[in-house]
Formats: structure tokens, C-alpha cells, sequence
């Protein structure tokens, strides 16, 4: 395995402040902490070649593994290796063969224009000239970073910006690389073009990634397996195929009654939402045919009016979010 995670704990402490003049004579002499666990003892392990979706509500603890994945934080407890090293302990190696982007920063320079960056970075990495040649040429013609190496960074658009991020991450031809948020804030043809470039990078030079994002298509397009996590702790880890087949296999009928009835019995649906007369039920197209669902509903009950939905990935997700997980319990 290239990275494995094994009971990994963070805690924050956070400055417990109280308001009030005497309060923070306190807070300052005797500060009092809190504990944020936002971490909550996860394993999981990732194979050479893989590309994964680290997916999660806000707050769940995406950036904070990334970032001990990516040696910037120290965990509170738990075994984290990648590449045979201790992320943290070994931060001045490890460094050299990784590439981290977080969507919401840059390590470009502000005020310089974005070479002036991939020049440092390959005095940092001490990249030989050919190798720094031959990768600014591919990642100028992959991405289209002629247009605007000359610009300072702070003019760049926020795609602009963005695509001269991920070459910075990569200049240094890392084996393994960790994106926050890679599509944050970029418009669809943007985002389609970050994600031909991840997917074409995992498939032609094999190299290993993790990325979180909050978008659903981000996974669909170029992972082949998602994490979820949720409140610190893993909550699915499965094919996003396996998702895929669940979300298509899955419908929701709703169903406008004529009468009230006590009591509804439609063998293989489940109903899941009721609203006066109008039940909603889910079931799955692999377990009851919906001709034959609706023959049963039509010859049991007075019907009005009914619509048959489909579950797209978004929904299945949004149910694990709720906590009732019924995808991954099916899907695993
Ligand atoms: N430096 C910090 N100090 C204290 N608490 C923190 C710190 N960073 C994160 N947290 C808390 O830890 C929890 C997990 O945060 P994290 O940023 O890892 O979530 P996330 O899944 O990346 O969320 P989002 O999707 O909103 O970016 C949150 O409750 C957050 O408030």
C-alpha cells in the first residue's frame, strides 16, 4: 500500500475565551482550552496508481487529513505512511515527492508573475534543466499556460490561477499528489478541464491522488472509488461504479390517492414520505419491476395521479450525509 491510515485522531485545542473585562484578564494568564475532534480514529489504505474522492458535508474533516496526509499537521494519534514515511517526522524528504494544491490558496507568488514561481520551485527541488524543460513545455500545452506565465499572479482569473497551481504542484513530477478543493469556484468549462487534465495524469504517468471536493460530477468523472466521511469519522468506502449501479437501480414513487387510507401495503417499495394523500415510496428496479408495481397499486388502491423518480448519485449521497446511510449498507 502507498498510503496507509490507521486510527488517525486529530484534536484543535480551541481558546476556551469568555467575554467581559475580568474574563479576559483570565484568558490571558490562565487560558483554558477546549478539544475539537475533528479527526475521529479513520483507517483506510490506498494503492499505487489509485485515484480517489475524499467527499464530506463542511466540517467533516476533508482538509484536516489532507493536510496530515501532506506533513502540515502533526496527528494526535495513529499511524499515517506514505511512500514508507511518516509524513510529519520526515517532512524534508517527504516534500520532494508530493504535490498538495488546495483550491483555496496558492503557493504562487502574489505579486510576481507565475514563472518567476516555477523558477524558485526548481532551484527548491533542484529539477535538472531538461526535466524542468520538458515538464513546463507539457504542462504550457496541457493547461494553456503560455497565455499568462508573464502576468503577476494576482491578475490571473481564478481558473488561470488555478490550472498554474496544479502545474506548480507537479513541476517536481511527484508520485503521489493531494488536492483540497481543486474545482472550488471555477465555472463548467473550467472544471472539466482540471478534470481531464487530474484523470489524464493518474492514467498516463500512474501517479497516486486524493482530492475532496464538494462536487458530485468532480468524483463521477475522474475517481474510480470515493471516501466518505462524515463528523471525523468514515462513513462509505466503496467503487463509485458500485454508487452508480445502487443510485440507478433506485426510484421514488409518489402517489396521489383518491381516498385516505389507513394503511398502505405495496410489496417491495417502502414508503419513505406521506403527506396527506400523497405517500412517497422508494424501492429498487432489481428487486420489482415498476409495470408490475403499479399493475399491484392500481388493483389495490383508488389512484389519482403518480410519478416515478430516479435517485441520481447526488441523492444516495446526501441520504449517507443524513446518516441514514442505506446506499453504503446495500452498496457494500
Ligand atoms: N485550526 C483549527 N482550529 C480549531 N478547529 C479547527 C481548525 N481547523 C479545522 N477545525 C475544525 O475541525 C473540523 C473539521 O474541519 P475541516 O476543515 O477538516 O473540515 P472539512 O471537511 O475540510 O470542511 P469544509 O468542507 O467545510 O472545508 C471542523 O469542525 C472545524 O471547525
Amino acid at each position: 500500500m502507498l498510503i496507509q491510515v490507521e486510527q488517525l485522531v486529530k484534536d484543535y485545542q480551541l481558546n476556551k475565551n469568555q467575554k467581559g473585562f475580568f474574563h479576559a484578564i483570565k484568558n490571558l494568564l490562565m487560558p483554558e482550552y477546549q478539544k475539537k475532534r475533528a479527526v475521529n480514529g479513520i483507517s483506510f489504505s490506498i494503492s499505487e496508481g489509485e485515484m480517489v474522492g475524499f467527499i464530506g458535508p463542511n466540517g467533516a474533516g476533508k482538509s484536516t487529513t489532507v493536510k496530515i496526509l501532506s506533513g502540515v499537521l502533526k496527528p494526535t494519534s495513529g499511524k499515517v505512511i506514505v511512500n514508507g514515511m511518516d509524513p510529519f517526522r520526515n517532512r524534508k524528504k517527504y516534500v520532494s515527492q508530493i504535490g498538495v494544491v488546495f483550491g483555496q490558496r496558492t503557493q504562487l507568488w502574489w505579486d510576481l508573475p507565475a514563472e518567476d514561481t516555477f523558477d524558485l520551485l526548481k532551484t527548491i527541488y533542484k529539477i535538472p534543466d531538461a526535466t524542468f524543460k520538458k515538464n513546463m513545455d507539457m504542462f504550457s500545452e496541457m493547461l494553456d499556460l503560455h497565455e499568462f506565465l508573464h502576468q503577476p499572479v494576482r491578475q490571473l482569473s481564478l481558473g488561470q490561477r488555478m490550472r498554474a497551481d496544479i502545474a506548480a504542484a507537479m513541476i517536481h513530477e511527484p508520485a503521489i499528489l493531494f488536492f483540497d478543493e481543486p474545482t472550488i469556484g471555477l465555472d463548467i468549462v473550467a472544471k472539466e478541464r482540471i478534470r481531464e487534465f487530474i484523470r489524464s495524469m493518474n492514467q498516463e504517468k500512474g501517479i497516486t491522488m486524493l482530492f475532496t471536493t464538494h462536487d458530485m460530477q468532480d468524483i463521477e468523472k475522474t475517481c474510480e472509488r470515493m471516501i466518505v466521511i462524515d463528523r471525523g469519522d468514515i462513513v462509505c468506502d466503496s467503487k463509485v461504479d458500485e454508487i452508480r449501479q445502487f443510485s440507478d437501480s433506485e426510484r421514488k414513487l409518489t402517489v396521489k390517492f383518491g381516498r385516505q387510507y389507513d394503511r398502505i401495503e405495496l410489496p417491495g417499495a417502502q414508503m419513505i414520505k406521506e403527506a396527506g394523500n400523497t405517500k412517497t415510496f422508494q424501492f429498487r428496479t432489481n428487486e420489482v419491476k415498476i409495470p408490475e408495481l403499479i399493475a399491484e397499486l392500481m388493483s389495490r388502491y383508488e389512484v389519482l395521479d403518480l410519478t416515478v423518480q430516479e435517485t441520481d448519485i447526488e441523492s444516495i449521497i446526501k441520504q449517507i450525509y443524513e446518516g441514514g446511510a442505506p446506499a453504503y449498507e446495500s452498496v457494500s
